[in-house]
Formats: structure tokens, sequence, C-alpha cells
């Protein structure tokens, strides 16, 4: 696009401004390139700009959706969708608005069509509009129809910008001149000031041609003696139209009147050319541009328009107060009866019709979409508005974003860990500090010949990097060159031997990750993997390894003694769940060959929709949350997860933010994740559905969830960087749902248990060398059987004691299983078989995690939240073992351990337990019952 032409048109004194508003330009950044390059200078919109950019895209699906679910009207709806996008744009134009003093940077917003024929209703709306979108560089647009002549007198007594829309006729034209005239002289008579009011006339251009050549291809089709005539004057009517209005332009504001207010400051109201898009595919596509170029005026053009003019418009002086020629051309129209007043008042007809038809298919549209969104809701949709209102009340959304810790908690000492972990509300802003260095790396390691990356780190340090290493791993979209990464967190020997086996030395980066920089499954697999680096010959083997750390950790020191060839810095103040748009999600985003970017802006784009400023109907994250927060205490608490193919690997994220963040105090929300498909009249009535959509493969099921009476809640990703949004709304919404439920969003106080009762298992096992004394309640078969109650009946195998075990599930209960087995897809197959079994004989909801990562995830849940879980705890012997270097244990050993340590945890919370110990036996056996 070249600048320079449009250079040279603002040199003679045009102003190009851009006719087309779309959410996607304000949030992508291209608006605000087009203005930084001096390509436009305003931009407007109108009904049909509106109705295309809604209800032709998904930009505006999430916002539509939230308030939606607030109880919010379609007209509410749309009036908060244009405002927001006048808004945006109005302030990306501000700078320019300010350097010029008011000439540019104006966005235009019309009033409803509907109210054309409504002085006072059009009075009423523009004063509404313009204190509701409250910029200095806002235009109220108003069509000049007779009625509205009067409303823009007064909307310039008010101090209200104008673009007067829809002027057609020269006639017409002189009568919006005067009400701005009359408008300013009634300003000074009140003693106001005028030197800030600004206006346009957007005089109609193309549509003058369109109905004009109609009726000269009549007589053209006639055949008869005026035909030729005719034919001269294709195509002329607009422009020449435009020009006397030009004429009449100069002469009034040329006259004494004027230059009175001009004295007082006023500033001339240019005439502005609308609807200069080529509408007859036979002109020239920038006829409506290059014939109307002269000071003082202004030319809206759309895209198409926009490009054409940039790349081969040609600027030279059209317009000047010698008419004589046009004035012919009028003439000679009226004498082949076509008559310029009819036209114009046709067209001024129409106009309006357009417009107001426009509008009313918007309503219509986002009508449907609301009707759809509200469906969404099932038995929520007549509650909830009332809760976001308790909630707004209660200031739910200032008081997360003041880190008014109240919110959550009483406690003093939970109130200070909370002011210590809201950091993360402004990650997708303060991470953006790291993104040359992490290009910077992504780059230099590329460069270097490494393949892949092994990140090494447990929970919050590794469900993020997992997220982004299965969407947009090997073959994905929207990746430049990067490494390939496997996330291993686990000490389970046989899943670790199987990731060592395949690396290649030379070619494999080490990730270690963890925010504290104690975790003792991270630092056993890190003095492995540092181990073997060294088995291949080099006694300093930091350039393969980076670290992920908060400042001053155990681990950060231990990176610096060891030369790790880098150190990132997580942010202190932000807790694990929440870390994912920090260095610990975004470092592996940056070396999987992300746009890092990309994922902030959209992080960023959410975060401004979640601030205190918005409505609270209006906040995607606290209406979600409000939501989760209110189907829990109605009994909806198990949260399953239904997604598109890509979409899956969210869940496992999503888990632990919920799980960690809402699970103590004996409440929570339980999610539940990956849950084999089964006939929907299985479920209870305790789900509450999600559905996370990119392509619709999963549409029909969530359909029929919702026609079963179940909530389901869509949530639809315009592509894989929408997970930047998602991440960031989510952890919103669960804040705000745990302030819901008065839980502390922010703390795990029941991990620390199970972790305890482990290291006093293994102090025991390195000083008498065994590791468990309990004696099994039955074993058989390879197979010993540990449970927290007496096991009720004859029992006589495996299928007894699962039997006993299930038959205590009521309705309301979930099944976990805790298996502390390697997670690759013969155990994923076996224990996925195993869940759809429990599934449908008990029709409770029903979890898999694999140990020890879920002890970083939902474990915090299993013991501090509502004692509705029946915990399946599975281990084996370890087809092979590995030692830990150092530290005088194997990983088998560690493993079972961790197993043993929860297992005594939920004992001692009462849970129902039963603990499977596999010696010989297959692990099929589970199936048999
Ligand atoms: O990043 P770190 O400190 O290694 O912790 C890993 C995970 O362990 C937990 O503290 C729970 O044990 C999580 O909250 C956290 O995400
Ligand atoms: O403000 C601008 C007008 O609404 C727009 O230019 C109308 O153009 P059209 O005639 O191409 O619809």
């Amino acid at each position: 696009m070249s600048v320079e032409v449009i250079q040279k048109l603002h040199a003679l004194g045009q102003s190009l401004w851009y006719d087309n508003i779309q959410r996607r330009l304000l949030e992508n950044g291209e608006l605000a390139r087009m203005i930084d390059e001096g390509i436009i200078r305003g931009v407007t919109s109108n009904p049909t700009i509106f109705h295309q950019a809604i209800a032709n895209s998904n930009d505006y699906d999430t916002a539509i959706q939230t308030m939606a679910w607030a109880g919010w009207s379609a007209r509410q709806i749309y009036d908060q969708l244009t405002v927001e996008d006048i808004q945006k744009a109005a302030d990306l134009f501000l700078a320019l608005y300010e350097a010029s003093q008011g000439e540019d940077g104006y966005v235009s917003l019309e009033v409803a069509p509907t109210l054309a024929y409504d002085t006072e209703g059009t009075v009423a709306e523009a004063k509404r509009l313009w204190n509701l979108v409250s910029r200095p560089n806002l235009m109220i647009k108003i069509p000049a129809t007779l009625p509205g002549l009067p409303a823009i007198r007064r909307a310039i007594f008010e101090g209200i910008n104008v673009n007067v829309t829809l002027i057609f006729s020269l006639e017409r034209y002189a009568q919006v001149i005067e009400a701005y005239l009359s408008g300013l002289e009634d300003r000074l008579a009140a003693g106001l000031p005028i030197d800030r009011i600004a206006s346009v006339a957007s005089f109609f251009v193309s549509r003058v041609d369109t109905k004009v050549d109609k009726r000269l291809e009549e007589i053209l089709r006639r055949e008869g003696p005026e035909a030729e005539q005719a034919r001269t004057l294709m195509g002329t009517a607009a422009i020449a139209n435009a020009r006397l209005a030009y004429a009449q332009f100069l002469e009034a504001f040329g006259s004494e009147r004027f230059k009175a207010l001009a004295r007082h400051g006023a500033k001339v109201q240019r005439p502005l050319w609308a609807s200069t898009s080529t509408k007859n595919p036979a002109y020239r596509d920038v006829l409506y541009v290059e014939e109307l170029i002269g000071p003082q005026t202004v030319n809206t053009v759309p895209p198409q328009t926009l490009a054409a003019f940039a790349d081969h418009g040609e600027v030279r002086l059209t317009l000047s107060a010698e008419v004589s020629a046009e004035k012919k051309i009028i003439a000679a129209l009226e004498q082949l009866r076509i008559s310029m007043a009819q036209v114009t008042q046709e067209l001024e007809e129409e106009g309006v019709k357009a417009f107001a038809s426009a509008f009313e298919a918007l309503l219509q549209t986002i009508e449907e979409r609301r009707a759809v969104a509200v469906a969404e809701l099932g038995p929520f949709a007549t509650l909830l508005a009332a809760q976001i209102g308790r909630a707004a009340h209660e200031r739910y959304i200032q008081r997360l974003f003041e880190a008014d810790a109240s919110l959550w908690t009483d406690d003093p000492n939970g109130q200070a860990e909370v002011r210590q972990r809201l950091g993360w509300l402004i990650a997708p802003q303060k991470s953006r500090t790291l993104l040359a260095s992490l290009s910077a790396l992504a780059n230099q390691l590329v460069a270097e010949g490494y393949r892949e990356a092994v990140l090494l780190g447990m929970g919050g340090s590794s469900l993020a990097p997992e997220v982004f290493a299965l969407t947009f791993g090997v073959g994905q979209i929207g990746r430049q060159p990067g490494l390939n990464i496997t996330v291993l967190d686990t000490t389970d020997p046989e899943q670790i031997a199987a990731v060592a086996q395949r690396l290649k030395w030379g070619e494999t980066l080490f990730i270690v990750s963890s925010k504290s920089g104690t975790t003792v499954e991270v630092h056993a697999l890190m003095e492995y993997f540092w181990a073997w680096a060294k088995s291949h010959g080099d006694e300093t083997p930091g350039r393969h390894f980076i670290a992920v750390t908060d400042p001053e950790t155990p681990l950060a020191k231990l990176a610096q003694e060891r030369a790790f060839r880098e150190i990132f810095y997580g942010d202190p103040l932000v807790g694990g769940r929440y870390s994912a748009l920090t260095a610990f999600g975004l470092v592996p985003a940056a070396l999987l060959g992300m746009n890092v970017a990309q994922l902030l802006n959209r992080a960023e784009t959410m975060m401004e929709q979640c601030l205190p400023t918005q409505p609270a109907g209006r906040n995607p994250g606290l209406v979600l949350g409000i939501l989760l927060g209110l189907a829990t205490t109605h009994g909806r608490d198990k949260l399953t997860f239904v997604a598109d193919p890509e979409l899956i690997p969210l869940g496992a994220w999503l888990e632990q933010l919920i799980a960690e963040s809402s699970g103590k105090d004996g409440r929570g929300i339980i999610p539940v994740d990956q849950e084999p498909k089964v006939s929907v009249d299985t479920y209870g009535q305790d789900r509450l559905f999600v559905y996370f959509c990119l392509d619709g493969v999963q549409q029909a099921r969530a359909q029929t969830l919702l026609a079963a009476g179940h909530p389901v809640l869509t949530f639809r990703f315009r592509d894989m960087y929408d997970l930047g949004a998602e991440m960031y709304r989510w952890e919103v919404a669960v804040a705000m749902a745990c302030a819901y439920l008065r839980v502390n969003a922010f703390d795990q106080p029941d991990v620390e248990d199970s972790k305890s009762r482990t290291r006093t298992l293994l102090a025991s096992y390195r000083s008498q060398g065994v590791l468990f004394t309990e004696s099994p309640q039955w074993t058989d078969e390879g197979v010993s059987a540990f449970t927290s109650q007496q096991v009720e009946g004859d029992v006589s195998s495996l299928t007894d004691i699962l039997k006993s075990f299930v038959g205590m599930a009521v309705p309301g209960d979930y099944i976990a299983i805790n298996a502390y087995l390697p997670r690759n897809e013969q155990t994923i197959e076996i224990l996925q078989a195993l869940r759809k079994r429990l599934l449908q004989t008990t029709g409770c909801a029903t979890t898999l995690g694999f140990g020890p990562r879920f002890l970083h995830s939902t474990g915090q849940l299993h013991k501090g939240g509502p004692n509705r879980g029946l915990f399946l705890q599975i281990t084996r012997e370890p087809k092979v073992d590995l030692e830990i270097p150092g530290q005088g244990i194997r990983f088998d050993t560690l493993e079972r351990a961790q197993a043993l340590g929860d297992f005594e945890a939920l004992k001692a919370r009462g849970r129902r337990v039963l603990y499977l110990h596999f010696e010989s036996a297959s692990l099929d056996g589970l199936l048999d019952f």
C-alpha cells in the first residue's frame, strides 16, 4: 500500500477516513498500524457496517455470550458492542486528534436509524451515546431527514460533535449547514464555547449515480432521440452533485455569518464524501475519490476503495468554486426529465430504510445468538443474573484487582498469601519484557542443532507447557521452527526410561521448571538427566540445561553453580497454577516456535474485558466464575469437559487450576477431564458440561447433552492462539468462583500432608530398608488390597473387592482412579476402560490421574474438597527401575512412597480409599468386575 499517494491527498487538504470497523482490526493492531503509517485519519461506521462486522464474524461471540448469560437484552448487547468498538477506535485516534488540534482523528457512531423521523428521540439518543462513549473525538451521526435537522441543531448546541449523514440533495445540504451554524449561534448566545465543536456533512455520492444511471439506461433502451444525450450523462450526476455541494460549502463558510462565528473559534463543517466505493464495475474503482479532491474535505472509503486508491489512485485538485460544467449536467438531466429533487428524495428514504433494516437484522442476529447462549445455561438461566448482581454489589472484580484478600478468607495468614499471589492479573502485559530474550534463545537453539527439549516439572510448572506442546507440537499450525517438547512430570521409572531411551545427546535441551525450586520430583529428574548428560562424556553439561524458577530459589542457585545455559525467572507474585502466561508457560511456548506475542495479545484482549472498568455482566471472567460457583452450590459440581480433538490437552491444565484452587475446606469444584463417552442418560444431575469448540467435531454431542437438560457452556476458539485468552479468562473465573464459594483460591493447604507423610516413609526406608508395614486386607492372584474401611461381605477375588468398593458410591459421588503407573497408551487404555465401566455401573463421575502428577493438581481437592470421592489407588511392581543419583533410593521407591503417603493422607481425612498393588498380576484384572 502506497502511503505516498495518501500523503499527497492530505497535502491538497483532503483527509481520508476509513468507512469500516471490525473488532478484529482493533484487537490485532491493524487499525493502529494504519493510523501510525498515516493511511487513515478517522473512522466512520453505520448500521450496515456493524451488521456485517457482527453478523458475519465470530469476533464478538465471547462478548455476546457473556452478556447473554448475565441476562442482558439484545438491545443492551448491541449498545455495549458498538460502544466498545467506537471507544477503542477513538482511543487509537486520540493522539492524532490532539496533534491535529481536533481537525481529524474522529470516530463516528450513528443513532439508531429507527429514530430518523423522530426529532426528540434523536436528540435524546445523541446525548445518551455521547455520554456513554465519552470520548472527545467521537462524532454522533444523525441522518439529515427533515425531522433530523432540528435534532442536529440541538445536538450542536449540546456540544456534541455531529456527523450529519444521508445527505443527497443540495437543498438539504443547505439546511444542514443552516442547522450547524444555528447550533453554534445558539451556543454563543448561551455563553458557551464553540471552539472544540466539530461537524462534518456526509454527502452521499455513488448512490446518486446508481439511481440516475438506471433512469438514463431506460432512456437508452428506448433508443429514442434522447439516447445519445443519456449516454454522455452516464456516471456524471453524482460527481456533479457533489461538486455543486462543495461550491455551496465554500460560499456558506466564506460568509460573514460564519466569519463572525470563526472569530470565536468555530470550525468549518467539512463536507465528507460518503458512499464513495464504485458500485458500477464499468467505472474506475477510484472514481469517487479522484474526482472529489480539494481543501477542507474528507473522503471516507471502505477497505477495497482504500486499497485501490493506494495502489493506483491519482491525486490532483478536482474541486473548485467553478461549477458551470456541473450545473450544465444537472440541467441536462432535468431536460431528460430526471429530477434531482425526486432522485435525492427517494435516495434519502431508501437510505433510511436500508440502515433501519440493517439495524433490525443486526438486532435479530444478536437475539438469536443471545437465545443460544441462554439455552446453554439450562437450569441456571433464571438464576444467574441475580448472582451477578450480588457479585457486582459486593465489588468482586474491584476487590480482585485491589488485592482485597477478604474476598476469599478471613484468616490473616491466608489473606497474607493472597496478597502475594495476584501478579497474574497483569501477566499479559508484564510478560512482554520476556519476548526479546525468548525469541533470541529459540533461534539460537535451533541454529545450534537442538531438536528436542525435555521439560522436567510438576503441576503449574508443567501443565501449561504440556498444553502448548500438544497443541502446537510437531506439524501443528502457526509454528516457526522450534524444538519438540516432551513433558516429564513423573517419578515412574518405566516412563522416565522410555523417554531417556529415545533422546539424542547434543540435540536435547533440558528445561528444569520449578517455581519453588524445591519440588522433589523435579530435583530427582534433574539429577537423573544431569548424570545422563555426564554419561556422554561431558563433565559440565550445563549448556544443555536451562532453568525456569523464581528468583533466589535453591534451583536458581544450583543452576548458577552448574552453569546452566540460561535461567528464566518467574514472577514471585504469581502462584504455580496461575503461571501459564509467565515464564513458566512462555519459555516452552517460545522454544516450540509459537508466536508468544500473539498469545499475549489474545490474553491482553481478554484482560481488558475482565477489568473493573467493565460492567459486571460484560466481564467474561466474572460471569463464568459466578456461574461455576452457582452451579456448584446447586449440586452441579462435576465440571465435565467436552473438547474438539485439538483442544483436549487444555483439560489437564484446567484440572489443576480448578481443583487445587477450589478444593478445600470441604468445598470445591470437581473437574472431570477426558471421561469416556457414554450414553447421556447415564449422567446424574450433578454435571455442568463445558465444550471447547474449534472445528465443531463435538457439536452434536454438546447438543445431545443440552437436549437432555444439562447445562453445556460452549467456548469457541477462532484458532489455537485463543488459548491465551481462555487461560486468562479461566484464571479470573476460578478466582471469582472461589470467592463465591468462600475458599482461598491461592493456597493448597492439604498438599503438604501427603508430602510430609512421604518424607517420613522414605526416612524409615532409608533407616530400616522397609517402606510400608501394613498388611493387606486381602491378597491373592498377585494383587494386594488395602482399604480405608473394612470390606463388606465375602471377598474371594479382585472382582469382589472392586464391587464392594464401588457399592459404596451414591449419586453425587465421584470415583477417582489414582494410578502410580507409567502414563502411556497401554495404561491409559486399560484405565479409561475401567473408568467407563465405573461410570456405567454407578452413574457417578469418574476421574483419572497419574501419580505423582495428579498430587500437584487434583490432589488438593481429593483431600481438602467435599467428601464425595471414592479413591481407587493403583501401584505395580516396576518392569524397570532407575537410581536417583545421590539420593540413595530408586525412582520406584520414591513413587511408591508417594502413593503410600497419599493413601495415608486420604485415610486420615476419612475418605473412602481402595489401594491395589499389582505384584505380578496384570492390570487387565481391573476390568473383570
Ligand atoms: O513449581 P513448583 O514449585 O515445583 O511446584 C509444582 C506444583 O506443586 C504444587 O505446589 C502442589 O504441590 C503446585 O501448586 C505447583 O504447581
Ligand atoms: O458514512 C459513510 C456512509 O455510511 C457510507 O459511505 C455509505 O456507503 P455506501 O453507499 O457504499 O453504502
